[in-house]
């Protein structure tokens, strides 16, 4: 069953649309991310979502019941849903346990948050106010009333942007953890390529108020649905091509099958530096090296090739270090390699 669906949904702000024709289905303990670059669409899909932006066009559904559409619209308190910001909005002057009983609209609020806290591993600092608490245990505190009330869908919107990064890591995982235990649907906003990789089921990636892709991590990262996509996820070397009598895209780095794109076709290549691995001299494609440098886990090489302009990047696991001025021989992994037809940059 569905936890929350969009049907047709669009929101303009005056002129602009926010959101175009916006249909996604969240199942009830799944987690999906909406990603895009920023002034996407994201926020305005998730405020609609909570009852905080009026649906104008479309329907939203919490499990089989409408709750907003061009008729009218269920206010927010009435929706079942837990709302989680990047600001974490806690109160400044209630105790962190009033902060969590706040949303619990039932008897028995006080223990129910209580029991809320222990959950997120906080039992211990009700009676704390939230200047007292560092910024992972706001982010908790967040979490902790969101999730009291039961709600059967959880919207967070960059919930983790505030973290440190060495904490941040650890937060995301706790918090999947916690809710994955409640069952809820789970809608949340980044503009983080990674952070959505590893908290999603799905991606819904956006742009410019419409979604250009939904699926699971691999199939955004493994099949980008179009140029703009696959630079989304990953850096990467961009060679405009055409595609040759064998149905490849012919590059100076070697022939990229173009899928069913007719000869001739304008493409565009992208070419991920990790697609780039050294072989012996001889084999692959000589380049010459212009810069190298030690990123820790793996360097990043710059290179010349010869009928390229442009320089390109490969990243190479060291001690791959070569110096400046040598040559080189490289070979391309074809799958982190992406043809597309050139549309005069239309996906950027
Ligand atoms: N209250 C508003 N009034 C007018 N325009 C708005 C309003 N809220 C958002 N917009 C516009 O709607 C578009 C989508 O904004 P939204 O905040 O949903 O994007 P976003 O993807 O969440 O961006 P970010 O990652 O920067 O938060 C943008 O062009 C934005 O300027």
């Amino acid at each position: 069953m569905a936890g929350l669906a969009f049907q047709a949904v669009t929101h303009r702000f005056g002129r602009r649309v926010a959101v175009e024709d916006m249909n996604l289905e969240i199942a009830a303990g799944e987690v999906v991310c909406l990603l895009g670059p920023s002034g996407c669409g994201k926020t305005t899909t998730l405020r609609l979502a909570a009852g905080l932006e009026t649906v104008q066009a479309g329907r939203i559904l919490i499990g089989d019941k409408v709750v907003a559409d061009d008729a009218g619209a269920l206010p927010p308190e009435k929706r079942q849903v837990g709302l989680i910001f990047q600001d974490y909005a806690l109160f400044p002057h209630l105790s962190i346990l009033d902060n969590v009983a706040f949303g619990i609209a039932r008897r028995g609020a006080v223990a129910e948050a209580q029991a809320a806290l222990d959950k997120v591993g906080l039992g211990d600092r009700g009676r704390s106010f939230p200047h007292m608490l560092s910024g992972g245990e706001q982010q908790r505190v967040a979490l902790a009333r969101a999730l009291a009330p039961r709600p059967a869908v959880m919207l967070m919107d960059e919930p983790f942007s505030g973290l440190d990064v060495r904490l941040r890591d650890r937060v995301r995982d706790e918090t999947l953890a916690l809710l994955a235990a409640t069952g809820a649907a789970v809608l949340l906003v980044t503009h983080d390529p990674e952070e959505a990789m590893r908290m999603a089921d799905r991606i819904a990636l956006m742009r410019a108020g419409r979604v250009v892709q939904l699926g699971t991590p691999e199939d955004l990262y493994n099949r980008p649905a179009d140029a703009g996509a696959a630079r989304f996820f990953a850096e990467a070397n961009t060679l405009r091509a055409r595609v040759g009598a064998g149905q490849g895209a012919e590059t100076p780095l070697g022939t990229v099958p173009a899928g069913q794109l007719a000869a001739g076709t304008a493409v565009e290549v992208l070419i991920r530096p990790h697609a780039l691995r050294p072989v012996a001299a001889g084999q692959g494609v000589p380049v010459r090296v212009v810069r190298a440098r030690l990123l820790g886990a793996d360097s990043l090489v710059e290179f010349a090739v010869p009928g390229l302009d442009a320089l390109l990047s490969a990243r190479l696991a060291p001690p791959a270090l070569p110096p400046a001025g040598s040559e080189i021989f490289l070979a391309l992994d074809l799958a982190q390699c992406f043809v597309f037809e050139d549309r005069g940059g239309d996906t950027k």
